[in-house]
């Protein structure tokens, strides 16, 4: 087996992604720790094409492609929606559900309508028809090739319409179990929830898919003392 991937205090973490919402999360959840992030844009990488069909896949490709390219550990997140009316749609082509069909770019509002309007084709009309998962499989890749990967899940259901201004993508849709405000209406402390250091997998650690995948990473890798 592989030698851990190790972080040292002081060390520079590349954080593999382009979605300024998904960088933002990650950075605040990484603050306490003595670690330089910089995000993929700042450091003038390209956006990896994501040809695989899992999670694991396209999160090992942009991990890696940042770490061969800068020298320096990188962090990916490769997350979606899972929709259990509509079989896991969109899962992995979560993203690609929101790309205009001109080309210019991503329409979540489009993205939300098209979610519904599968749902309602599909007769989930009531909550219990329209429990979802926010899924995020993080990558850390070393510039040598090694891997190590932290997956995250929260369970939910999706509301309509859309309710709340914050976050970012699909949250003002998805509100999560034992809540009754979606991601969308909560601000971003809410959506992180108790993030802290602990055994992978507790409950408490974390509320949001991507903050439960940090914890996991955090637990294994990085220590505040
Ligand atoms: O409402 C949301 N709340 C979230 O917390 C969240 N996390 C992910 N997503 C959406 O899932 C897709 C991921 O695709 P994805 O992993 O390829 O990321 P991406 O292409 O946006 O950036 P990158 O990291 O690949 O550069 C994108 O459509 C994201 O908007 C979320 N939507
Ligand atoms: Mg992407």
């Amino acid at each position: 087996m592989a030698d851990p991937i190790v972080l040292s205090p002081g060390d520079t973490l590349v954080l593999a992604t382009h979605n300024p919402g998904k960088l933002a999360e990650m950075t605040d959840l990484l603050a306490p720790y003595d670690i330089a992030v910089k995000g993929a844009a700042e450091l003038g990488l390209p956006e990896p094409e994501e040809t695989g069909d899992t999670f694991e896949k396209n999160s090992a490709l942009k991990a890696l492609a940042a770490a061969k390219a800068t020298g320096h550990i990188a962090l990916s997140d490769d997350s979606g929606l899972c929709v259990s009316a509509l079989d896991g749609a969109p899962g992995v082509y979560t993203a690609d559900w929101a790309e205009k069909e001109d080309g210019s770019g991503r329409d979540f509002s489009m993205a939300m309508d098209k979610v519904e309007d599968r749902l309602q084709k599909a007769g989930a009309t009531s909550p219990v028809d329209r429990d979802a998962q926010f899924v995020c499989m993080l990558c850390l890749a070393a510039p040598d090739g090694r891997t190590e990967f932290f997956p995250g899940r929260v369970e939910g259901t999706l509301v309509w319409p859309p309710r709340g201004e914050n976050g970012f993508g699909y949250d003002p849709v998805f509100q999560p179990v034992g809540h009754e405000r979606t991601f969308g209406e909560m601000d971003k402390s809410e959506k992180k929830g108790n993030v802290r250091q602990g055994d992978a997998g507790r409950a408490d650690l974390g509320l949001s898919h991507r903050a439960r995948a940090l914890s996991a990473f955090l637990a294994a890798k990085l220590t505040t003392d």
